[in-house]
Order: C-alpha cells, then sequence, then structure tokens
C-alpha cells in the first residue's frame, strides 16, 4: 500500500470549436494523466486539469508523497499541504483531488475491489449521462470541417442531439449557453423540447445573463428544463434569480467548495449543485457532499470539463455511490473520445449510461502507446494553459469575454 513514486505526464488531445461564454475551445484540449506507483508495482491511475499551474503543483508535491500509504488519504492530503505553502485552497484541493483517484485506484487494486466499493458500494449498475449540446464552428478555421459538423441555430443544435442521441442513447439534454443573445437560445431549447418531447432540457449560460434577463429567460423557459444551470454571475445575482424563477437553479461556478454552501442555502440562491471530484476534493468528500446535500434538501448533479476515459471512469464510480445523485451527469467524453489513453472495451455508453467498471480499482487500463502519443502531441503543441478568449480572438479581434453579456 506504499506510494513509491507519482508520474505525472501532461497530454494534449483534439477538441472540436465549441463555443461558450467566454470563448472557443482550442483544437487541442490539455490533461495531466497520473501514474502513482505503489510497492510492488502496481500503479493507480488518476486524471486531471492540464494547465500548467496544475502542472507544477503536481510536480511540487510528487516527492513529498514517497512512503505514505495509499488508504491514508487523510495523510496525503496533509502532505500535499505541506508541499504547497503560499498556494490557494483551491489549488491544493485541486492537487489532492487528482492524487487522491490515484491513490483508491491503487487501493482498489491491491484490495481487488472497485472503487465504487471503497465508497461505500454502489447504488446503481450504470450511471445515466446527458448529451452535453455545445454551439460549435463546422471545424476549426483552416482545417476541413470535422464530423460533427456547423451547429449555430436551432436546427444545427436539433441535429447535433440527435447525433448523440442516436450513437449514445442518452436521456437527457444539457445546452451550453451563453454564446448568442437569449432569444436565440430559447428558441434552440424549444426546438428540444419539440423534437424530443420527453427528455429533461437544461441550459448553462456559465453567467451570462443579467438577474433581470436571468429572470425573464427562466419564466420563458419555465414547464420546459429540469433546471436552469448558473444564468448570472454569482451568487447574489443567482437568488435574485431564484427569487422568481419556478424551475430550480443549479450551479457549478458559484457552489464549488464546502464553504461555499452556506451562503447558497442562506439565500436560496440555488437549489441544485453540481459537484465534481476535480474541485471539490477527490471522490471521498464529493461522496460526502451527497450526504449534505441531502441533508440541505439541495439537489445533486455532475459537472463536467473536456476530458477522458480515465476521468469518466471516476465519475461514473462516484456516481453510482451517491445514492442522491438523482440527475444525469455531464460528460464531455463523446468530443473527445477519439484520442484516450485507456484500452477500448471497458467503458461504454448503453441507453446513455456507463455501466460502473467491473475490474479492481477504477476498472480502465493505461494504453501506454496512446499516453506516449497524446504527450507528443502536448509537447510539439508548445500549449501550456486553456485560452478560450485569447482563440476567439484571433477570429476576432474585438471579442470581449466580459460577463453578465445580455
Ligand atoms: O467546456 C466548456 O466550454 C464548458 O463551458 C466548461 O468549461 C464548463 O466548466 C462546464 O461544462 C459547466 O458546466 O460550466
Ligand atoms: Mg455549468
Amino acid at each position: 500500500m506504499i506510494i513509491r513514486e507519482l508520474l505525472v505526464t501532461p497530454i494534449a488531445f483534439r477538441d472540436p470549436p465549441l463555443l461558450n461564454a467566454t470563448g472557443v475551445h482550442e483544437p487541442l484540449a490539455l490533461r495531466c494523466v497520473l501514474r502513482l506507483v505503489v510497492d510492488g508495482g502496481v500503479i493507480g491511475l488518476g486524471e486531471c486539469g492540464g494547465d500548467r499551474s496544475q502542472l507544477d503543483r503536481l510536480t511540487a508535491v510528487a516527492p513529498a508523497l514517497a512512503g505514505l500509504n495509499v488508504l491514508e488519504t487523510t495523510r496525503v492530503a496533509r502532505a500535499i499541504d505541506a508541499a504547497l505553502p503560499g498556494e490557494s485552497a483551491m489549488g491544493r484541493r485541486a492537487a489532492f483531488s487528482a492524487i487522491e483517484v490515484a491513490c483508491l485506484d491503487a487501493a482498489g487494486r491491491l484490495l481487488g475491489q472497485p472503487v465504487v466499493s471503497l465508497l461505500g458500494g454502489a447504488v446503481r449498475d450504470a450511471v445515466p449521462y446527458s448529451a452535453y449540446l455545445f454551439y460549435k464552428w463546422a471545424g476549426h478555421p483552416g482545417s476541413t470541417p470535422d464530423e460533427w459538423g456547423e451547429a449555430l441555430d436551432p436546427d444545427g443544435i436539433v441535429a447535433q442531439a440527435r447525433t448523440l442521441i442516436d450513437e449514445y442513447g442518452f436521456g437527457s439534454i444539457k445546452l451550453k449557453g451563453g454564446v448568442f443573445p437569449p432569444d436565440r437560445e430559447i428558441a434552440a431549447i424549444r426546438a428540444l423540447r419539440e423534437a424530443f418531447p420527453d427528455h429533461p432540457l437544461r441550459i448553462d449560460p456559465n453567467g451570462a445573463w443579467t438577474p433581470a434577463t436571468g429572470r425573464r429567460v427562466a419564466a420563458e423557459l419555465d414547464g420546459i428544463l429540469e433546471y436552469l444551470e448558473d444564468p448570472s454571475w454569482g451568487l447574489d445575482a443567482l437568488a435574485e434569480v431564484s427569487a422568481t424563477a419556478r424551475m430550480p437553479l443549479a450551479t457549478n461556478m458559484f457552489v464549488n467548495s464546502f464553504d461555499t454552501i452556506a451562503p447558497a442555502v442562506a439565500t436560496d440562491a440555488v437549489q441544485v449543485i453540481l459537484g465534481d471530484h476535480h474541485y471539490w476534493g477527490g471522490l471521498r468528500l464529493s461522496r460526502h457532499l451527497g450526504t449534505v446535500c441531502e441533508t440541505l434538501g439541495l439537489g445533486l448533479s455532475m459537472h463536467s470539463n473536456s476530458h477522458l476515459g480515465i476521468t469518466l471512469a471516476a465519475m461514473t464510480h462516484l456516481a453510482a455511490a451517491t445514492p442522491n445523485l438523482t440527475y444525469a451527469c455531464d460528460t464531455h467524453y463523446p468530443w473527445n473520445l477519439a484520442d484516450d489513453v485507456v484500452k477500448p472495451g471497458v467503458l461504454r455508453f448503453e441507453g446513455g449510461a456507463v455501466p460502473v467498471p467491473e475490474g479492481p480499482g477504477l476498472g480502465v487500463e493505461l494504453d501506454p502507446d496512446a499516453l506516449e502519443r497524446q504527450h507528443r502531441l502536448y509537447v510539439d503543441s508548445g500549449r501550456q494553459v486553456r485560452d478560450d478568449t485569447g482563440y476567439a480572438r484571433r477570429f476576432d479581434p474585438g471579442y470581449d469575454p466580459a460577463l453578465p453579456r445580455w
């Protein structure tokens, strides 16, 4: 159970031109893959964001992990805190979150148990995910159009939903909004409702609307959305929207740590929290978030960012172990799976849900050739940080990401 070494490999993988409130996804997304080498050669896997700051944190803490027990994650957290003096609480949590997943993967492999069992056991055999729709260009400028095609209007969004639902069987739909004036996005949601009468729908403009606009959109989409995610910027603004909205409000932006829950509850700003083990301190604390939400009468869903299979496996084990995670989870995986670094076969969608991997640990195996290929891509790209705004400005120099915009 004793950690010998942490290997951190930055990787890049292809990403389509997905639009959001602050710009456009660049042609390559970045992640870090962690390999935690434990006595006897067992390796625990982890995956997390690949920005330079996270890579630096992981590199800084790696030597402090040697000699610790993978099951004693509180001691691992303390070692990380000590190795990152001056780092923000959020930064320390981000480092711990990634390493904790690798610890639990290694522990599961050593014990012959799936990670879900280390989290208390599965309450579901498969975890439902939603079709995560994005406005998008036909392809990256200067490249041939990608296989997804353009989605800049309601017809394009409905076609994209159809593609994702036909391929993966998703039973609910999320639209990334905050890209176009709200009436255009309301029209897209209405078109989705007509095309998919039984699919729960959500929209997430990432705080792009003023509270007045948020109230108006909420009123117009009353009876159509299962929840409205981060319509406005900050908890006070969300509380203003929430005061008149009839559907639940959800957030991953403004409640993203345990100390931000109380202020949100005090003002009834949101009724659903989207957890994310990368930000909330790993899988065990994210499982605790479920208990806190249950206690406070809050709904619980799951946030995602561009990611590959190690993250999908971790999300699936966590969601399977969380009884009150009753909304379909977000995932970007269909956009990025072609460049995955895990061996194919284990992770699959059946009726929009990912069956919980059965093997020990996370249940996925690293493909060393794929890891090397994606690491090369990272090195050759020279990229170090995600910059959606900078990329948007290459094609529209006046692009202004200031929010709220409408
Ligand atoms: O991938 C994106 O563009 C999303 O906007 C992502 O960055 C968000 O963090 C996320 O999906 C969300 O729900 O806010
Ligand atoms: Mg969101």
